[in-house]
């Protein structure tokens, strides 16, 4: 089927309405689920596509002059109303087939006013990036999304982005979303030593310098994921990138690039194969293999934990798929886990994986101590909160303590629920991954989250024996 998304086709909603269904989309009402006691995890599978590098192959091929072809792209909810932002802002974006995507570029500084404000849903890294794009051409845009979107804070991306010369014309209180922004004439490049590491406020600072003559640098003081300054580079812009302090990075751009076309095969997400990995390493007797997942060192914090906790995960095949590292992971049950102390610097790299992270550390014998966590507060949720009072709701002893999470592993969970997911994807998994193993059932109050980054969650987990159920209205499925 071929999708035309362009922002004057009366077909937009229905179009997307369309893909979001053949994702898995969820249509607004909570929908309660439960995970028990499952038996040996076996197969080969295959997760979405990398959400990160999804969400900004469409940004780049909206930036590029002429037709980026996309495969594997993530249908999840969060790329595909970047998406719908990216057809609204003047480029061509048609849905091909499953998970194959043309999308026709306006070009740096080609950008037109959308006659909408742009709704981002969940997703933070939709939102904020674009925020980058926008502020290279002389528009204005409003930006929104959901409840959860809408209480995040924005200010770390408004900050840098007005010394550059954007305006906020309007924005909630602190800088929350709805916001207004207007970009300048002239952007003005600047030197910013980000706050925080994240790859959010980095992609955002680099996506406005491709507008601003001159040379954009940005400094983190731990590295965040590169995948744009792979894409910079992909699409023929140019960029250095130097060791800066012990961990960190200094990246320069050079503004203004005509920026080329080039084809993406977006490599499977690691974040999404933590969850099929935790299971495989908490259920008796499991052996699974997830294929072609991406294993970019600035993304594999988790796979390096669990190989210290003494996981069983080999990298099989290893090779480059779309200038990306990928490998088949084999993940088998030992049950030996024990529990290790994760430095607060390793963060960046697993920045999305501790809520599966202290799931898997109540399976593992001894503490599992996760330093540094403050970023988990600023998400879908409040991560650390959630994941605390998740433990608790499951019978897991743990304890906060400053930005730390302390989870004391027994090798099993006895279950329970109901789990809060508030609004967030990461936690819902999580918590229906920890009922795989546990003595009782482990109920969660609401899944239909998970269609933002995982569309295809329970198929998946049930095709290789998991037992999830989920109550749609009037019964379980
Ligand atoms: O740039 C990205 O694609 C992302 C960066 C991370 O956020 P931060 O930049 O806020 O750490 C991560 O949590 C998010 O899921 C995706
Ligand atoms: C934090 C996440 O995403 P985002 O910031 O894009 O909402 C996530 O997917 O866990």
């Amino acid at each position: 089927m071929t999708s035309p998304l362009s922002p004057r086709a009366t077909t937009d909603a229905a179009t997307m309405e369309a893909a979001t269904t053949d994702a898995g989309g969820h249509a607004g009402a909570p929908m309660p689920a439960r995970a028990g006691l499952s038996p040996a995890l076996k197969g080969t599978v295959r997760v979405p596509g990398d959400k990160s590098v999804s969400h900004r192959s469409l940004i780049f091929g909206t930036l590029a002059v002429g037709e980026t072809r996309i495969s594997g792209l993530l249908e999840g909810e969060d790329v595909l109303n970047t998406a719908k932002a990216c057809a609204a802002l003047g480029a061509t974006v048609e849905r091909l087939g499953e998970g194959e995507w043309r999308v026709e570029g306006v070009g740096v500084g080609g950008l037109t006013q959308p006659d909408a404000p742009l709704d981002f849903g969940n997703a933070g890294t939709g939102s904020r990036l674009m925020m980058g794009v926008v502020a290279g051409n002389p528009i204005t845009a409003t930006f929104d999304g959901d409840a959860s979107l809408r209480r995040r804070p924005m200010r770390r991306i408004l900050d840098p982005l007005e010394q550059m010369g954007v305006e906020v014309m309007d924005a909630a209180e602190g800088g929350r979303l709805p916001l207004t922004l207007k970009g300048p004439r002239d952007l003005v490049p600047i030197t910013y030593e980000s706050p925080v590491a994240s790859a959010q406020i980095k992609s955002a600072v680099l996506l406005a310098g491709l507008g601003a003559p001159g040379e954009t640098v940005l400094i983190e003081r731990e590295a965040s994921r590169d995948h744009t300054e792979r894409m910079l580079t992909h699409f023929g812009a140019e960029v250095t990138v130097e060791p800066y302090g012990t961990h960190g990075r200094k990246v320069t751009l050079k503004g203004r690039p005509e920026l080329k076309p080039r084809p993406i095969a977006v490599p499977a997400d690691p974040s999404s194969a933590a969850f099929p990995v935790a299971a495989a390493l908490i259920v008796p007797g499991s052996d699974i293999v997830i294929e072609g997942v991406m294993v970019n060192p600035l993304r594999t914090g988790l796979f390096i934990t669990l190989k210290q906790m003494g996981a069983s995960i080999d990298y099989l095949n290893e090779r480059v798929e779309g200038g990306e590292d990928v490998a088949d992971l084999r993940v088998r049950h030992t049950g030996r886990l024990t529990g290790v102390e994760v430095p607060a610097e390793r963060a960046p790299s697993m920045i999305d994986e501790y809520p599966i992270l202290a799931v898997i550390a109540a399976y593992a014998q001894g503490t599992t101590r996760m330093n540094g966590l403050s970023e988990l507060r600023v998400k879908e949720s409040d991560r650390l909160a959630a994941v605390a009072d998740g433990l608790a709701a499951i019978g897991v002893a743990h304890r906060i303590e400053g930005d730390d999470l302390l989870v004391e592993g027994k090798g099993s969970v006895s279950g329970g629920g109901p789990v809060a997911t508030h609004m967030d994807h990461r936690i819902a998994m999580s918590f229906l991954v920890a009922g795989l193993a546990a003595a009782n059932a482990v109920e969660v109050d609401d899944v239909a989250f998970i269609a933002t980054s995982f569309p295809s969650f329970l198929p998946l987990m049930k095709r290789l024996g998991a037992v999830i159920e989920v109550d749609t209205a009037g019964g379980a499925r």
